[in-house]
């Protein structure tokens, strides 16, 4: 089964949510955790007990293993494949990119069922261009797996290259919008090629219906709400996946309490849905 369909099911039977899983310095001490890999892996594995069975995505955020060094990576696979085993889906934030064949590296670690670090979806930058994309979303469509491509991030930095124009006149992130849509074009369904687009954007004039997943990030810590979410994407706010990581964390360390703050959410962006 493609990877869009087995979102859209996560979603049509857990809630439209993507609960992110940042193991900031700062909440594993809020949680009374060490700044360790043990501190990290007693964070990660409650935050996936807690939202088994309520959420339809987690998101770990690679750099906050990666910076446990090897022993954060091992926390990291353990991470996912207890997410993976639990039913919920494992969208890895990697925001990869590089030459095609440095690419086809990636994608075989990330995407290709064999490797010990395989997901559902994983995250990656335009920036090379978007055909240097290639070995990531063939991958994906190959092994049943999806791919999210950096539109229109949260940042308040990122106008200043995605607002720019190419030689065509267009600016980047419709270039990349474009693409993604050309990609799931074939798709029976939601496509498993997502674009990545914040909550905090403000006003766009992009079209944002790309046929496949539409991840937004920023909501909660970054300013961004649910309204804002209604405004910007219009009829294509059914393929939204909101994603939230400190506003819902902070509720820990109690899994019931992070289970609660993960259903308060979903349920707030049910209105989404109709
Ligand atoms: O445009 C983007 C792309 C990715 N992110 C990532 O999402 C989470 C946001 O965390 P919050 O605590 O909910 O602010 C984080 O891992 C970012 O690296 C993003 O924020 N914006």
């Amino acid at each position: 089964m493609t990877f869009g369909t087995r979102l859209a099911e996560a979603v049509a039977g857990r809630g439209r949510l993507c609960v992110g899983i940042d193991p900031h310095p700062a909440l594993l001490d809020a949680w009374g955790l060490t700044d360790s890999a043990f501190g990290l892996e007693k964070f990660a594995m409650a935050a996936v007990e807690a939202f088994a069975g309520t959420v339809a995505v987690v998101k770990p955020q690679s750099a906050f293993f990666e910076r446990h060094g090897s022993a954060g990576i091992a926390v990291l696979e353990r991470t996912v494949t207890a997410a993976r085993e639990l039913g919920t889906l494992v969208l890895l934030d990697v925001k990869r990119g590089d030459i095609g064949t440095t690419a086809q590296a990636y994608a075989d670690a990330y995407l290709r069922p064999s490797s010990p670090l395989a997901v559902d979806a994983v995250t990656v930058s335009p920036y090379l261009g978007m055909g240097s994309l290639d070995p990531f979303l063939d991958t994906a469509l190959a092994h049943d797996a999806g791919v999210f491509v950096l539109a229109l991030t949260s940042n308040p930095e990122g106008p200043q290259f995605q607002h720019a124009t190419t030689a065509d006149g267009r600016t980047v992130a419709g270039t990349v919008l474009d693409a993604v849509a050309t990609r799931n074009a074939d798709a029976e369904g939601l496509g498993s090629i997502g674009a990545v687009v914040g909550a905090t954007i403000g006003e766009t004039r992009e079209n944002l219906d790309v046929a496949g997943p539409l991840l937004v990030p920023g909501i909660g810590a970054q300013g961004g709400t649910v309204d804002d979410v209604r405004r910007i994407f219009g009829p294509a706010a059914r393929n939204v996946l909101p994603s939230i990581s400190r506003e819902v964390l902070g509720a820990g360390p109690e899994k019931r309490a992070l289970h609660e703050a993960a259903q308060r959410a979903a349920e707030a962006f049910a209105v989404l849905d109709g």
